[in-house]
């Protein structure tokens, strides 16, 4: 068992752990000692604010989102996102994602606020850079990528179900989602509209993102910004119903039709990234935005007094 440990420092397998550490065990053509696992083993790894567990036999894994209190997108949270799915894309087996949270009623509440209150140049454009690392990662993926949308999910939370190539929310009226910036008086930026506009089209957009509205489930559903509603415990089984469709497809042909539509997004970011950095470091710094947030935040937290 130690030895186990050893070798995956990062990785435990639930399953029959202790079985395979009297038998189970293969010999390496260089006679090396390595586990042997059953078709169906999964592998689950815990960082601070996500589990992901593979399951090999399928070739999903589901990414589990976990920050209380609401799964808010700050810099370390980014980071350890975005290095997650890149272990996933290099990971030959891994074909396809649900994101979900693990979290009650909260999905994402989408950036942290706080990362952009108060702070200066540099770390604002630090914090930018990861915002748009996410996004790259998730949107250009080459797995199948399923949101699992069972909470509220604003702005941020919204862009990250929006990256994904289905979403699945869960039936409840409480939960909201969409790019409410406006209402905080702060603006979505281009690459965030060009996925709105990519899932649910110009006019939809124009007055989702001047409204900052945020879509209850049912409404969500009506304008095309989620794909499914089920109910609220069968959001997981769901995403795994749906997943399994898109495996049936071939991966190459898939992922060139992927390319193909969400390319010329992609490269816009690309090709202004510092320009976006710079637009977002000198917008946000700015003495009224800054009081935009501060009194935003601050209503925030009155709504539970
Ligand atoms: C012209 C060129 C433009 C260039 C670009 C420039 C501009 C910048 C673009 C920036 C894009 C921004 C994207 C974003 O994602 S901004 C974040 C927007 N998010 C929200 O508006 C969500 C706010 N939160 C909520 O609505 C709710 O919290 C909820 C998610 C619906 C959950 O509700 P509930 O379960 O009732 O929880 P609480 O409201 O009680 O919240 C618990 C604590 O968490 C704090 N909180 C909530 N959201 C955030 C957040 N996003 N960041 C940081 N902290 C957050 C909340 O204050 C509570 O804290 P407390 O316990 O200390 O009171």
């Amino acid at each position: 068992m130690a030895t186990l440990l050893k070798l995956f420092p990062t990785c435990t397998w639930t399953g029959r752990l202790a079985h395979l550490s009297r038998k189970g065990w293969a010999q390496s053509r260089s006679g090396r000692l390595l586990p042997c696992f059953p078709a169906s083993q999964r592998c689950a790894s815990t960082t601070s604010y996500l589990t992901v567990e593979m399951d090999d036999n399928t070739g999903v894994a589901v990414v589990t989102m976990k920050s209380p209190p609401v799964n808010s997108l700050s810099l370390d949270f980014l980071t350890e996102f975005s290095i997650s799915i890149e272990k996933l894309e290099m990971d030959r087996k891994c074909r396809g994602v649900i994101l979900t949270s693990g979290l009650p009623k909260v999905f994402s509440a989408g950036l942290d606020i706080m990362e952009m209150y108060g702070k200066g140049p540099e770390h604002c454009a630090e914090f930018w850079r990861a915002v748009q690392e996410m996004w790259l990662k998730l949107y250009g993926s080459n797995m199948i990528t399923i949101a699992a949308v069972n909470g509220s999910s604003p702005a941020g939370g919204c862009l990250m179900a929006m990256a994904c190539d289905y979403r699945i929310m869960a039936d409840n009226p409480k939960y909201s989602i969409g790019l409410n910036e406006t209402l905080l008086g702060i603006v979505a930026p281009f690459w965030f509209k060009d996925t709105m506009m990519n899932t649910i089209g110009f006019r939809a957009t124009e007055l989702a993102l001047q409204l900052g509205l945020l879509h209850n489930a049912p409404n969500a559903l009506r304008v095309g910004l989620v794909d499914e509603l089920v109910p609220e415990k069968e959001v997981l089984s769901a995403a795994s119903t749906a997943i399994s469709k898109w495996l049936a497809i071939p991966d190459h042909a898939r992922q060139i039709t992927k390319s193909m539509m969400r390319k010329p997004t992609i490269d816009r970011l690309l090709s202004h990234r510092d320009q976006d950095i710079n637009n977002f470091v000198s917008f946000i710094t700015k003495d009224s935005i800054q009081k935009s947030l501060q009194v935003y935040m601050e209503r925030l937290k009155q709504r539970k007094t």
